[in-house]
Order: structure tokens, then C-alpha cells, then sequence
């Protein structure tokens, strides 16, 4: 299969054909700015030494800081790294935030590791990548398998190594080392906005509307339950180990007080007390949750899910990318030809940055905002350029993300023509 980069980049090509931005800015946006490679070197709880293997990468940085969570996770390499910070680029243009595209990773299974060692491993990623970091240079958060208690670490590992109290330098912390309120929920919150707004569209009720959502942690599991209160139809979730099937609707607020990050969903499920709530449920694989006869499916877990080899068999009539890249370009191909609309990772999911966002602002002006206050901006901003993106796929008879990324194209290539020829002579920072 070819790169994930190589493929992202498909989707770049394909808008560039709608734009007219100067040949210097395109050909700077085909290649991330600067990848770091670092060894982590972490005491084990049993007295060895093990060397784990981290990513940061800066994708690009003309429209302010770049940002981006932090991945841990067994498969993380640097081509998905880079991937994924090619995708915050365009995300963070496409909802208009003053910042610019990153994103970093550790090759690890946490799952495997003691809560020390895995403190010891967090603390030695800022260690490794502190001089690569910074509030105004570029700014972390949490992605797959990391959370709040993790941010809070490394913010305070960046505190120690330079010897100042530096919220600023990562976001998605507790909320008392400077959290921002609604970080939490923030990505899945993102995208019940746009996909409320998107079905208002299609004139769709709720309670006419059946939903499959994979993956069920941060972002699966926030979405799936404000469109369970929405009075949307659930009928499938899926974890790691797999997924449960009920055709008339999971009871989801007591499937989440039940899951935790290290149990599985069937589990939960099968020998827990939601399972003598309704009989009629049976225990699915992953790829069987994709190929569901449902009206919305929202993949929120990892990326390339939709491959060329599964496209054929979805049959959903809408997609909404929760999770980062988890169509390929072929398999996008394939289900616009079947008339499936696809709306995009980098507009569905900007969420979690938006509030990341929000957090910095915070963190910096030291005025702290209430819930409801986030979450209002936020909708703002999520329904607002979410419009703005279905406008220009009807103007121009495009895919929806064709249309994210021309959205995003013309604000970055307004920044690089702005900035002029500084960067081809001169080493930025
Ligand atoms: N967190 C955020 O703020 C943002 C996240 N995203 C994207 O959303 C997606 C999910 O991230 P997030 O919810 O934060 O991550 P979490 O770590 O909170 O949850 C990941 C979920 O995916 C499940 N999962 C892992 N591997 C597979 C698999 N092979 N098949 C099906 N499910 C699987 C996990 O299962 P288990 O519980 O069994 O481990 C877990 O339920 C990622 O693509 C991420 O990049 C995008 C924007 C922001
Ligand atoms: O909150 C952030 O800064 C980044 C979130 C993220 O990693 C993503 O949107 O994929």
C-alpha cells in the first residue's frame, strides 16, 4: 500500500485544480517543514532499560504555531505522524485558528505499561522533544491512547526542564493545571454540530436515523451519546476487541458507564447488567459494524478502515470521519460513485482542536471561560464553517472534502503568498 502521506496528498492535488494559489505555495504544502526522530529511554518497573522510538512532526507553521495531539500507540511510524500533521494543517486553516499544522507519537502499546512507567515514558518524550516545542513555536495535545492525566505530565516536565510555569506549552490538561472546560467532550461535541447541521439538510429526524459508530473512547463515545439524547437510533459500537449489533437501538449512557479503556465493549456488554437490558443484541466484528445497512456510519477510531478492499460493501448513505484519515483516496473514489456523501476528518473532527484552541487562549490571557461559554464558540465556529465548506461543494459540484480542503487551501495560500520568499533563503524557526 502506498504511503499514508502519498495519499493524503491525492486529496491536496485534487483541490488544488479549484484554487489559483501561486505554484511556490502549493509546492511548499507537498512536504512537512520538519520530522524529529528521538529515542526514549525509559527505567521499567522491573529495573531494565527499554528505548522507545517518538515522532514530532511540524507540517507547516505559516499561519501561527503549529498544533497537534500525541499519539501512543503500537503501529505509530513517521510516515503516519506526518499524515496526521498534514491533516491538522488543513484542519486548523479549514476552521480558521491562527495556527498551523503538527503532530507526534510514541511506537508503544500503554495498555502494556504501569501508571509509572508510563509517566516515566511521557516525561521522557518532553525530554527528547523540548527544544522542538514551545507556546509559540508548536503546541501538543492528547490523540489516540493518551489523555488528560498524560498532558498534565508533560506540561510539567516542560515546566521543570526550562524552569517556569508553562501551560501554554500543551493542551487537553486536568482542569487543574489550566485544563480548558468542554476539552474533554470537545471532538465528539465538534462533530454533533456539523452533523446536525449537515442532516438538517436532508431534512433526516433523528428518530428515523440509525447510526455505527467504531471505535468508543474520547470521540466515539462522546458522539455516540449525544446522538443517543438526540433521539438518533445507535445500533452499533465497536472497540479494539470488536463491537454489539441491536437493531433497536444500545442503551449508550449505560454502555459508557460501564467501558473503561482497558475492557472491552463485548465484554462490558455480555456479562455486564446493560446485557439483560435488551436480548435481541449479537457481538460483530469491526468490519462487519463498517458494512451495516445504517443511514450514518462515523468511523472514530484509526485510519484506513475504508479501503479499496471493504468499499463495496458500505452501504451507509452518510459518512462522517470522526477519526483522522480513515477512508483512503481509492476507497473515496468508490463510495462517491455509489452516492455515499462523505463529510471530512478535517472539518468533522476540528472539535478537539477548536477547544485546544480556546485552551491556549485561556492558558495565555489567564481569563478562564465557563462550559457553556466553550461549547457556544464552539458551535459557532464548527456550524459556521461547516457552511461555508457545503457551499463551495454545491458552487463547484465537489465532494464535500474536495471542498474542506479548497476552504483551507485558500486561506494557507493567502498566508504563504503573504509571507513572501523568506522561507526559501532563510531557516525558519
Ligand atoms: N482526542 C481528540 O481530541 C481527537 C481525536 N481524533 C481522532 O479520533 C480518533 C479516535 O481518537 P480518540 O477517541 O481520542 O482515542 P481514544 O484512545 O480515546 O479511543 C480510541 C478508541 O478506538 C478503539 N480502537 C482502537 N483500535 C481499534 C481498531 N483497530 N478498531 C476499532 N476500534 C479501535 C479503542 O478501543 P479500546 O477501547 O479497546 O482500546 C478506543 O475505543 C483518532 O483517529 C484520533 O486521531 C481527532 C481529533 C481530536
Ligand atoms: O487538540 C489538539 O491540539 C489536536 C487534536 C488532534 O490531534 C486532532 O485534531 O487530530
Amino acid at each position: 500500500m502506498a504511503s499514508i502521506l502519498s495519499d493524503a496528498n491525492r486529496r491536496l492535488e485534487r483541490a488544488l485544480k479549484y484554487v489559483s494559489i501561486s505554484e511556490d505555495a502549493s509546492e511548499r504544502l507537498r512536504y512537512p517543514k520538519a520530522s524529529l526522530t528521538v529515542s526514549i529511554p525509559v527505567r521499567m518497573d522491573d529495573g531494565r532499560l527499554k528505548v522507545f522510538q517518538g515522532y514530532r512532526v511540524r507540517y507547516d507553521d505559516t499561519r501561527g504555531p503549529t498544533k497537534g495531539g500525541i499519539r501512543f500507540h503500537p503501529d505509530v511510524n513517521l510516515d503516519e505522524v506526518q499524515s496526521l500533521a498534514f491533516w491538522m494543517t488543513f484542519k486548523c486553516a479549514a476552521l480558521n485558528l491562527p495556527l498551523g499544522g503538527a503532530k507526534g507519537g510514541v511506537t508503544v502499546n500503554p495498555k502494556e505499561l504501569s501508571k509509572f512507567e508510563l509517566e516515566r515514558l511521557s516525561r521522557g518524550y518532553i525530554d527528547a522533544i523540548a527544544n522542538f516545542i514551545g507556546p509559540d513555536v508548536d503546541i501538543p495535545a492528547p490523540d489516540v491512547y493518551t489523555n488528560p492525566m498524560i498532558m498534565g505530565w508533560m506540561m510539567d516536565q516542560y515546566s521543570i526542564i526550562y524552569r517556569k510555569l508553562s501551560p501554554a506549552v500543551i493542551t487537553g490538561k486536568p482542569l487543574s493545571m489550566g485544563g480548558s472546560q468542554g476539552r474533554d467532550t470537545a471532538t465528539g461535541t465538534g462533530a454533533f454540530y456539523v452533523l446536525q447541521a449537515m442532516m438538517a439538510k436532508f431534512d433526516r429526524i433523528p428518530q428515523n436515523t440509525t447510526v455505527a459508530v467504531q471505535g468508543f473512547g474520547n470521540a466515539g463515545s462522546v458522539i455516540a451519546r449525544l446522538l443517543f439524547d438526540a433521539g438518533y437510533k445507535v445500533v452499533a459500537i465497536s472497540d479494539s476487541q470488536g463491537g454489539i449489533y441491536t437493531p433497536s437501538g444500545l442503551d449508550i449512557p449505560s454502555i459508557q458507564q460501564f467501558k473503561t479503556s482497558t475492557r472491552s465493549l463485548q465484554a462490558v456488554y455480555c456479562e455486564g447488567t446493560v446485557c439483560n437490558t435488551v436480548n435481541d443484541h449479537t457481538t460483530i466484528t469491526n468490519d462487519e459494524l463498517l458494512a451495516l445497512d445504517v443511514d450514518i456510519l462515523i468511523p472514530a477510531a484509526l485510519e484506513n478502515q475504508i479501503t479499496a478492499e471493504n468499499a463495496n460493501a458500505i452501504q451507509a448513505r452518510y459518512i462522517f470521519e470522526v477519526a483522522n484519515g480513515p477512508i483512503t483516496s481509492e476507497a473515496d473514489d468508490m463510495l462517491s460513485a455509489k452516492g455515499i456523501y462523505v463529510f471530512p476528518d478535517i472539518l468533522v473532527n476540528a472539535g478537539g482542536v477548536t477547544v485546544s484552541y480556546f485552551e491556549w487562549v485561556q492558558n495565555r490571557s489567564g481569563l478562564y471561560w465557563s462550559v457553556e461559554d466553550v461549547n457556544a464558540r464552539l458551535k459557532t465556529m464548527m456550524v459556521t464553517e461547516g457552511e461555508c465548506i457545503w457551499k463551495i461543494a454545491q458552487d463547484l459540484d465537489i465532494r464535500p472534502r474536495t471542498a474542506a480542503y479548497v476552504h483551507a487551501l485558500e486561506r494557507l495560500g493567502d498566508a504563504l503568498n503573504a509571507k513572501g520568499t523568506r522561507d526559501y533563503y532563510v531557516s525558519g524557526i
